[in-house]
C-alpha cells in the first residue's frame, strides 16, 4: 500500500490509541491469572492481536466484546506446541519465559523483521534456570523445553529491556525468595511500567536502583479489571505534527503514566514548541522551533519523531542513543538518515550520536518504510511541510503498533491519500 500526505496546515482532535506496551503485558498478566480478567480500551494492533493469539495457544480463553476483551485463564497450559509472536519484540521476550513455565516442548516463532532480530539471550540464559533453549544461530525459530525454575541470576541488560520484562513476568507467578541481577539496563522507563503492570495484577517485585529485583514469598496473579492507557510513543508523532504544522489536542494521554516516551514533551519542550497539559489531555501548537540536544537512550522509540521534529527546527539537533536503534523493526539510525535525506534533510551518524541539520527545507519525495512503521509515521509528519506530496511505499507498517495512525492524521486536518490496499492485520 501507498499513502501520499500533502503539505499542509493541521488543526483538530483526536484520542490517542492505546498502548501496545501496556496492552501486551496486560494479556500476559491475565494469562498467568487464575480467572476472568477484563480488559478494557484495548489495543488491536498486530503486535496486540498476535499478544491475543499466543495467550490463547499457551491455554487462555479470549472473548472480544465491542468495548472490552474477557479473558480466562487457569496460569500456562499450552494447548499447541508452536506459538506465534508475529513480528513483535516485547511478545516473542516476554511470552518465551512465560512459555517455559510449563514442561511441555513449545516451538517460538515469529515473522517479518523479527526472524532478524537477536535472540541469543534465551540460549545463555534459559538453561539457567532448567530450560532448554535452541535457536538458529541466536535466530528464530525457538525451540524451548521447561520448567523454568527460577534462580538468583545476573544477566545483561544492555540490548534489550525486553528479556527482562519477561523474565520478571514469568517469575511473578513462582518465583520464592530469589533476586534477578541486572547489569547496564538500557530503557528503564519500560521496566517500571512492567512492575507497575504486575503490580496492577497483585505481584509485587522489589525494585533497588533497576539493578536488583527481588522477589519475597511466593505470590500469584490475580484476575483484574484493567483499562489499556493511551500510547505516548503513537501520539508522539501527532504532537510533533502539531508542533509542526499548526495545532492539535490529543486525548487520554497521562501525564503521570510510566511509559517512557512522554518524554516527547520535554524534546517538544525544549524545540519551543507550545504545550498546554490537561490531565488526561495534551495541547500542542505551533511555535518558531529550535534545534536542541535529547538524550533517547532510555526512550529509543522516540528517534523517529523526533527526527520529524528536528527535521523542521532551526539549526543541528544532537540525538544521543543511536546505538539502541540496529535492532528494531529496521536499523533505525540508517533507515532515518536514507529516507530523511530522500526528503532534503541531512541526518549524520557519529558512533551513539545522531545530527540532523534542520530548518534547511523538505522536499516531496517517494520514500520507503522500510516495514517498519514508525518510520512511515516520521515520514508522514515530515510530509506536512514539505514543497510537495510525500508518497510513503509500504506504509501499512503502521499496523504492527498504530493501525488508526493515517485516520488519526486525516482527523487532525492531514491530507491523507491512500493507494493501494494491504490488509490492516496479519
Ligand atoms: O517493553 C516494551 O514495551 C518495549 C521496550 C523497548 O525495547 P528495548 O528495551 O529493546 O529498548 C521499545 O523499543 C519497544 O518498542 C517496546
Ligand atoms: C521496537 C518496537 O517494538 P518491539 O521491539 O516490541 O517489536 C517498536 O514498537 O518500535
Amino acid at each position: 500500500m501507498q499513502v501520499t500526505i500533502s503539505p499542509g496546515a493541521i488543526s483538530g482532535t483526536v484520542t490517542a490509541n492505546p498502548s501496545k506496551s501496556a496492552m501486551q503485558r496486560a494479556v500476559a498478566a491475565a494469562l498467568l491469572s487464575n480467572g476472568t480478567s477484563i480488559i478494557r480500551n484495548p489495543g488491536l494492533s498486530n503486535d496486540c492481536l498476535a499478544a491475543l493469539d499466543v495467550a490463547g495457544k499457551l491455554g487462555a480463553d479470549i472473548k472480544r466484546n465491542d468495548d472490552h476483551i474477557a479473558i480466562t485463564s487457569r496460569g500456562i497450559h499450552p494447548v499447541s506446541g508452536e506459538i506465534n509472536c508475529g513480528e513483535s519484540g516485547l511478545g516473542i521476550r516476554m511470552f518465551t519465559p512465560i512459555a517455559a513455565l510449563s514442561e511441555k516442548a513449545i516451538s517460538i516463532n515469529g515473522h517479518g523483521s523479527l526472524t532478524v532480530r537477536p535472540m541469543n539471550f534465551f540460549e545463555e540464559v534459559l538453561p539457567l534456570l532448567d530450560v532448554k533453549c535452541v535457536t538458529r544461530e541466536g535466530r528464530l525459530p525457538l525451540d524451548i523445553q521447561g520448567p523454568l525454575h527460577p534462580k538468583d541470576i545476573t544477566i545483561d541488560g544492555s540490548l534489550s529491556s525486553q528479556f527482562l520484562t519477561g523474565l520478571l513476568m514469568a517469575y511473578g507467578a513462582t518465583a520464592e525468595d530469589v533476586t534477578i541481577t541486572v547489569k547496564d539496563l538500557k530503557s528503564k522507563p519500560y521496566i517500571a511500567l512492567t512492575l507497575q503492570l504486575m503490580q496492577q495484577f497483585g505481584v509485587q517485585v522489589q525494585e533497588q536502583n533497576f539493578e536488583k529485583f527481588h522477589f519475597g514469598k511466593r505470590q500469584s496473579y490475580k484476575a483484574s479489571e484493567y483499562t489499556v492507557e493511551g500510547d505516548w510513543s503513537g501520539a508522539a508523532f501527532l504532537l510533533v505534527a502539531a508542533a509542526v504544522a499548526g495545532k492539535a489536542e490529543v486525548h487520554h494521554l497521562n501525564t503521570q503514566s510510566a511509559q517512557s516516551d512522554k518524554a516527547i514533551l520535554e524534546a517538544l519542550e525544549k524545540a519551543g514548541a507550545g504545550l498546554m497539559p490537561g490531565v488526561f489531555t495534551m495541547i500542542v501548537e505551533k511555535q518558531q522551533l529550535q534545534a536542541f540536544d535529547f538524550d533517547a537512550t532510555d526512550c529509543p522509540d522516540l528517534f523517529p519523531p523526533l527526527v520529524a521534529l528536528a527535521a523542521n527546527c532551526q539549526g543541528t539537533t544532537k540525538i544521543i542513543g543511536v546505538n539502541r536503534l540496529a535492532h528494531k523493526e529496521s536499523d533505525r539510525g540508517k533507515t532515518l538518515q536514507e529516507e530523511f535525506g530522500k526528503m532534503g534533510i541531512v541526518i549524520d551518524l557519529h558512533g551513539d550520536e545522531m545530527l540532523v541539520h534542520g530548518g534547511t527545507g523538505i522536499k516531496g519525495a517517494v520514500v520507503s518504510s522500510h516495514n517498519d512503521h514508525r518510520i512511515a509515521m516520521a515520514c508522514a509528519v515530515a510530509a506536512l511541510n514539505a514543497d510537495a506530496p510525500v508518497t510513503i511505499e509500504d506504509a501499512e507498517a503502521i499496523n504492527k503498533s498504530y493501525p488508526e495512525f493515517y485516520d488519526h492524521l486525516a482527523k487532525i486536518g492531514g491530507i491523507v491519500t491512500t493507494q493501494g490496499t494491504a490488509s490492516l492485520t496479519h
